[in-house]
């Protein structure tokens, strides 16, 4: 997969060098490419914002530096098409399904906004070549699309084939589509069996995989409901039941 991004504080995805995602890069799983926006600006400051029309607080990033940037970033690849991908709290909800959909494309660009955001007719001029979509993390607004970025990255590029070691824990994840319908994961534990006067559940201690099993479930269902019962009512109601009666 090559993802491309492009950003005003290139250093910021530093952390892309570390850990999995680092060793994925060397071995050419993926190919990032980062991109400074203030390399398309040719003024002495290298703006990349200025008032926005209508008046208001803050400033819009100008629409001129954004199209020269993705014109030369998405024009070198032989007919290729990237999917654009642009941060901003106003966007559709991120979530685990769409970081397995994205993680079947060949090229991501990420567009990291600043300030109050991007000139809107970027997106529209882009979408005239490639496909484009406003993603949100959460409901909460940053400084800058950089740190939902990395973090769409790091979503979407763990699911790719050989860059987590161990295949099994990307399918036993929290959200992981068909994984226990969309509940978030109960407690894990590991050694030692007793510490600080906490002893770990003994049916995992156990070796009755059925029991083990159906213990997960259990205090999957558990921390749902406490945590995120809106998850629960994605469940189709006789499912629910059904888990109900086994537990
Ligand atoms: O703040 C965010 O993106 C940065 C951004 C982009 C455009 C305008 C304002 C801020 C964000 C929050 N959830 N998901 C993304």
């Amino acid at each position: 997969m090559r993802i491309d991004i492009i950003t005003i504080f290139p250093d910021y995805f530093a952390p892309l060098d570390l850990s999995l995602i680092g060793k994925a890069r060397r071995s050419g799983l993926i190919d990032v490419r980062l991109h400074d926006l203030r390399r398309w600006t040719y003024d002495r400051h290298h703006t990349v914002d200025d008032t926005p029309y209508g008046g208001g607080p803050g400033m819009v990033m100008k629409p001129e530096p954004w199209g020269e940037a993705l014109d030369a970033v998405t024009g070198d690849a032989d007919g290729a098409t990237p999917r654009l991908v642009l941060p901003t709290p106003s966007g559709l909800p991120f979530t685990q399904q769409d970081a397995v959909r994205l993680a079947a494309e060949p090229w991501l660009v990420f567009a990291c906004g600043r300030y109050e955001g991007i000139d809107a007719r970027v997106a529209v001029d882009a979408a005239r070549r490639m496909p484009v979509e406003e993603l949100s993390i959460g409901d909460y607004v940053l400084n800058g699309g950089e740190a939902a970025t990395l973090v769409m990255v790091e979503a979407v590029s763990r699911l790719l084939p050989g860059v987590l070691g161990n295949a099994e824990s990307v399918a036993q994840d929290s959200f992981a589509p068909g994984m226990m319908d969309n509940l978030v994961e109960g407690p894990v534990y590991t050694k030692p069996a007793v510490w600080r006067g906490q002893e770990v559940p003994p049916v995992l201690l156990s070796g009755h995989h059925g029991a083990v099993d159906r213990w997960r479930r259990d205090e999957a269902l558990r921390k749902t409901a406490r945590n995120r019962p809106d998850l629960l009512d994605r469940l189709d109601p006789d499912t629910l039941d059904r888990r109900d009666r086994e537990v």
